[in-house]
């Protein structure tokens, strides 16, 4: 069966009780599925910062860094929220791996546009290490600091790495947030969207910041991978997830006859 990939953000690392119930709930899955848990830590970055005096800003979601940050952010993210998420695994009887996406080169980065600074596109490039750890049962933890060819470490934001790590993988992509997924203006749940509904929501002002990235890359994903992408809470149940859809469901675009996909 193929893998699931999840992708938690950044504010369940300050719910210990949440990142409990998930594990536990990912441990029950791995009975019949391999996982991958990609993550992110914007408040972990935040709270860091903050507290060496330092000012960090985002521009359309994607948080502006300057290389002279990247320690910072390496350390908040590979280090401290990759080894806390490793730990609650082992607590819910999982064995993690820990990692980032230039391991094993799974993941190759090239730096966006200037005015982000060390911030990252991030393209899948090689399966074997994942595909290796996931043969043995291992839960690769993978955290959305990447490299590029040449060396330069870069911040990628969460959504857009657990994109590409569903690629790699040809996953089933599940990303979990602190929402029951996509809101609409009344801040009713909607339970699935295509591309056409999603641009609707931007123009009109609904979808926005880190929303605007993570709905951007759910709809990347479900058109390479051909399947749907499901946003959701993460303090609904997984299996409830995968079998009664609760979340929305980003769906692909329908594929025209005679069109390659
Ligand atoms: N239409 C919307 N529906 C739900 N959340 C939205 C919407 N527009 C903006 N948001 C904001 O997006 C946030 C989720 O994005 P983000 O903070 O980047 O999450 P994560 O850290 O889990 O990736 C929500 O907490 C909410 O504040
Ligand atoms: C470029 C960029 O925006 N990087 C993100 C990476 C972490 C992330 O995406 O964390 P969440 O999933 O918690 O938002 C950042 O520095 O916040």
């Amino acid at each position: 069966m193929s893998p699931i990939v999840i992708k938690v953000g950044g504010a369940l690392l300050e719910d210990q009780a949440a990142a409990d119930n998930l594990l536990q709930n990912i441990q029950a899955i791995m009975h019949q599925r391999p996982v991958v848990l990609v993550h992110g830590g914007g408040p972990l970055v935040e709270t860091l910062m903050a507290s060496l005096g330092l000012t960090s800003s985002k521009i359309d979601g994607l948080r502006v860094t300057p290389d002279e940050h990247m320690p910072y952010i390496c350390g908040a993210l590979a280090g401290s929220a990759n080894k806390t998420l490793c730990a609650t695994a082992l607590k819910a009887g999982i064995t993690p791996v820990g990692l980032s996406l230039l391991d094993g080169n799974m993941v190759n980065c090239t730096a966006m546009h200037d005015k982000y600074g060390a911030v990252g596109t991030p393209v899948a490039q090689d399966a074997n290490l994942l595909n290796s750890l996931l043969a043995q049962q291992f839960l690769p933890v993978i955290s959305s600091i990447g490299s590029s060819a040449q060396g330069r470490l870069l911040n990628i934001n969460a959504d857009q790495a657990a994109t590409v790590i569903a690629q790699l993988v040809n996953g089933e992509l599940i990303l979990l947030s602190n929402v029951k997924g996509v809101l609409d203006a009344s801040k009713q749940l909607l339970t699935q969207l295509d591309a056409t509904a999603i641009d609707k929501l931007v123009v009109d002002g609904v979808i926005l910041d880190g929303m605007k990235v993570k709905t951007d890359a759910a709809m990347l994903a479900a058109n390479s991978l051909g399947k749907p992408v499901t946003i959701a809470s993460w303090s609904a149940s997984l299996e409830d997830i995968l079998q009664q859809h609760t979340g929305t469901r980003i769906t692909p675009q329908p594929v025209k006859a005679g069109e390659k996909q």
